[in-house]
């Protein structure tokens, strides 16, 4: 059933999931901060900053108005920066409007509060205009969604029914769209693994080759589980879509943002000229820093993300921080392989 479905943030991944909804036959308002964007949306149907060469259907107009765009929509969905959530939410729950649930597409935890995304939604005061949250997330590169080519993710909330009217809403033949009841773990693996990518990136950045890669992220999804489950996900969650499926497709990828952030801070790039040339979000570098204090508060080893932090915050060069990897004491892999073994 076609519905008015309402984006907020026009950036590469709120312009290629509305894209999936136009296809979908919804008539979709993609909310945007600035007047060029909207008028480049809507009259030349193209999105160049985020989207290149990608034309977009005519059934999604987008808006500077962010009650015009809140009152159009019967479903909701934020594609924002984790950054920007909070005070995305504080405008929404000052429009008197209430949604049977709210989507998020946002791959972050937010630093010092050390909340998800879903977390910090409730603490921004969601719940005053919606009883559901989902989560949407997996690996899933806007430039390939937008090409239509062949995708899959996952829908998350607390109550099945918001998880399948999600699943409804997006899931078509290039767009399959799976339920997963484990919303703590969809949403540290698909942030958690941007950590993970940036140090993958930096490797390659020095010269390392695909042994490193491959030992950065299977020990990488180690950490990323030991947390996670550590603090009440699933463990099967981080080997499906939104856990090892999208730590494949960001560490893999030169789509991702934070794998080439990575690789140019290896090539010696300062953070500041990294994220300046981007000119898109790089969410691994906040969330390492989030990643680290709560790996600091739980007492969990996360050795890849000290290292990565040491080098991104603590000015550690990364070839001594590789070292310092390397030099650990020796483990065993799988922590209870030999549990009466101490040494
Ligand atoms: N790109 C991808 O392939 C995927 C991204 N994601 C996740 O989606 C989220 C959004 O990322 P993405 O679309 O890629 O980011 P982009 O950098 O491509 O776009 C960011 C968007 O957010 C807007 N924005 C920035 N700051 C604010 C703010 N303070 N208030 C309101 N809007 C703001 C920008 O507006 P402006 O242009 O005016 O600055 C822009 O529209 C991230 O959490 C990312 O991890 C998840 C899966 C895939
Ligand atoms: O989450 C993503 C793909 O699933 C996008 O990753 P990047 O933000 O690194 O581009």
């Amino acid at each position: 059933m076609s519905q008015n479905v309402t984006v907020l943030g026009a950036g590469s991944w709120g312009t290629a999931l509305a894209m999936v909804l136009a296809d979908n036959g919804h008539r979709v308002k993609l909310w945007a901060r600035r007047n060029e964007q909207v008028d480049e949306i809507n009259h030349k149907h193209t999105n160049n900053k985020y989207l290149p060469s990608v034309t977009l259907p005519k059934n999604l107009e987008a808006t500077t108005s962010f009650e015009e765009a809140i009152e159009h929509g019967d479903a909701l969905l934020i594609s924002v920066p984790t950054s920007a959530m909070r005070e995305t939410v504080a405008s929404l729950v000052n429009i008197n409007k209430s949604f049977p649930y709210v989507i998020h597409a946002s791959k972050g935890i937010e630093p010092d509060s050390l909340l998800r995304v879903s977390e910090v939604m409730l603490d921004a005061g969601i719940d005053q205009v919606t009883n559901g949250i989902v989560c949407l997330s997996g690996p899933s590169h806007a430039e390939e969604v937008a090409k239509r080519q062949p995708t899959t993710v996952t829908v998350s909330s607390e109550t099945y029914d918001d998880a399948k009217a999600a699943q409804d809403l997006f899931n078509n033949q290039h767009f399959r769209v799976y339920t997963n009841e484990d919303m703590v773990g969809v949403e540290f693996g698909g942030s958690l693994k941007n950590v993970i990518a940036l140090a993958v990136g930096l490797a390659e950045g020095l010269g390392f080759g695909d042994n490193a890669k491959s030992a950065i992220m299977t020990r990488g999804l180690a950490e990323i589980t030991r947390l996670g489950t550590h603090l009440g996900a699933k463990p099967l969650t981080f080997s499906g879509l939104s856990g090892l499926g999208d730590l494949i497709a960001t560490c893999t990828s030169k789509h991702s943002r934070n794998w080439r952030a990575g690789y140019q801070l290896g090539r010696g790039k300062a953070l500041e000229t990294v994220l300046h040339e981007m000119g898109m979000v790089v969410e691994g570098v906040k969330t390492t820093r989030a990643m680290q204090q709560l790996a600091d508060r739980e007492g969990i080893e996360v050795p890849i993300t000290s290292a990565l932090y040491d080098v991104v915050f603590n000015h550690q060069q990364p070839e001594s921080a590789s070292e310092q990897l390397m030099g650990r004491l020796k483990k065993n892999e799988q922590e209870d392989f030999y549990p009466n073994v101490t040494d």
